[in-house]
């Protein structure tokens, strides 16, 4: 195992050993915390855990080590054996966008919290971002905040304020991209994109949010498009469509639009005046358009490093892949819209493929939505979602995304809880059954004496595997 692949794949130990841990931007790597906040001095008796990991503070009393409020907890309760290295990421909606509510997230365990620009306005927005910080400031918390860009896709307006509507199988529903000043007339959706009636022809397949709900054009009337659903479905507010054609993709005019919109733009100007930690990209097409917006960042805000995560959900960034993931601070595999993309069973595949690149590359990977779909209506998990957590996990992804569960779920805290337990429970499996498989990375270290450290560090590795102390802590001076 590679000098890399040791700071991805051990439990976060906070060492005593080390100053304090509070410089540093956030990040989503498990060894980096995300502390944005003053954390707090955290004070450890010389107790079996210290002793567990073969430490005793030399004054034989405390150690002291800074950390934020919810490591804090999970040491007072776990100990150092079993910090979670695998970071959370809620999005924040009307579900969960008061005070209270996203201190309760905190509490719960998210160490990001997303803001999505699609949805809500940009004064929304920033209020949610300075709650958050307020937040940190506080009570000690070290919640990163993430904008997510809208990006240039194609997708439904508002729904005249409701939460969603029903599409029954049969019905036949008006796609249309007429403005309408009052409300919309029965059956009738917005649609953003003004060339929308133009490029669908009668007999394509229509889908919605990646084909959660699919119709058939079965007419054209000027600016409406008339559609028939045949497979019923939630209609959400802003959900994004596709259409088929002779069951393939249309995506011209996808690619003619920028990845980054005027509106975009906007939103990336307000995220770095509000100095948030991470700008999420969508619909990312090649690594120019991250080298592009790091450019931006840089010159606008020097002193403010705002990460780019790459979002991997088009056609066209599987393509470009490598390059992409080179160019970004890290990954988010999008699986939503990336199933509107490709086949459905192509996914899995898709996700382990790209964990495993950002593995090899050293680049973070975030695994967002559906996780645990089911929570947005109820309490309990499916089996299956648990197991697709547990995949997620097991493929070493930084970090779990919740979307809609914490957005605008009935059940955003029982579901992160969900994800914390499933998280901790297999990163415990993994440390019991000392089962790390080998990773093939490529070297790291430009100069002889980087490469020394690297092969020192690769054989800590293989000691620690094959000793009977699963975490080894070498101290290079
Ligand atoms: N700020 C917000 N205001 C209102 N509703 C929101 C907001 N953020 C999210 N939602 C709701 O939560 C759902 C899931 O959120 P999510 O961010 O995954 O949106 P999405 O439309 O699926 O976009 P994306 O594909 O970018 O994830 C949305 O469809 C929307 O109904
Ligand atoms: C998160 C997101 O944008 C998606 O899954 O499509």
């Amino acid at each position: 195992m590679a000098a890399q692949a040791l700071h991805f794949l051990s439990p976060s130990v906070p060492s005593p050993s080390l100053p304090a841990l509070s410089s540093g931007k956030p990040s989503l790597l498990p060894y980096a915390s995300v502390f944005r906040s003053r954390p707090r001095s955290f004070s450890l008796r010389a107790s079996s855990s210290l002793r567990d990991l073969g430490l005793t503070p030399s004054d034989g009393g405390a150690a002291s080590i800074d950390v934020d409020a919810v490591t804090e907890a999970e040491l007072r309760e776990n100990g150092f054996r079993s910090t979670r290295r695998t970071k959370l990421v809620c999005t924040i909606g009307p579900a969960t966008c008061s005070a209270e509510q996203i201190e309760a997230l905190a509490v719960g365990g998210m160490n990001v919290a997303r803001v999505n620009m699609c949805h809500g306005t940009r004064e929304w927005h920033r209020q949610v971002i300075r709650q958050v910080r307020r937040l940190n400031e506080e009570k000690g918390f070290a919640v990163a905040v993430m904008v997510d860009t809208e990006g240039s896709e194609i997708h439904m307006g508002d729904l005249d304020g409701d939460a969603s509507v029903k599409a029954e199988d049969g019905e036949i529903w008006t796609f249309s991209v007429r403005a309408f000043d009052a409300a919309l007339p029965e059956r009738t959706i917005a649609v953003n994109y003004d060339g929308f009636a133009e490029d669908v022809s009668v007999g394509d397949e229509l889908l919605v949010d990646g084909g959660m709900v699919r119709f058939e054009v079965i007419e054209k009337i000027g600016p409406d498009v008339k559609c028939q659903c045949n497979d019923p479905g939630l209609l959400l507010p802003r959900a994004n469509l596709t259409f088929r054609r002779n069951g393939r993709l249309v995506q011209e005019r996808n690619a003619m639009l920028p990845t980054i919109s005027s509106k975009d733009w906007l939103d990336i100007d307000s995220a770095i005046s509000e100095g948030v930690d991470f700008i999420a990209v969508s619909f990312v097409k090649s690594a120019d358009v991250i080298n592009h917006l790091k450019s931006y960042i840089a010159a606008r805000s020097p002193d403010n490093e705002i990460a780019v995560i790459a979002k991997i959900e088009s056609f066209d960034s599987l393509k470009k892949l490598e390059e992409i993931i080179h160019a970004s601070d890290g990954t988010m595999i999008a699986r939503g819209d990336m199933g509107s993309q490709i086949p459905l069973e192509e996914v899995p595949s898709a996700q382990q493929k790209i964990v495993k690149l950002c593995r090899q590359l050293n680049k973070p990977v975030i695994v967002a939505s559906q996780l645990l779909e089911s929570m947005i209506e109820y309490p309990t998990p499916t089996r299956a979602e648990v197991a697709d957590v547990t995949e997620a996990v097991k493929q070493r992804a930084d970090a779990l995304m919740l979307s809609g569960e914490s957005a605008m779920g009935q059940y955003p805290e029982k579901a992160l809880t969900v994800l914390r337990n499933v998280s901790l429970r297999i990163e415990k499996w993994w440390r019991e059954e000392k089962i790390h498989e080998e990773i093939d990375l490529p070297d790291i270290s430009s100069s002889f004496c980087d490469k020394v450290s690297e092969e020192i560090c690769n054989s800590a590795a293989t000691i620690g595997k094959v000793s009977s102390h699963s975490i080894c802590l070498f101290l290079f001076i």
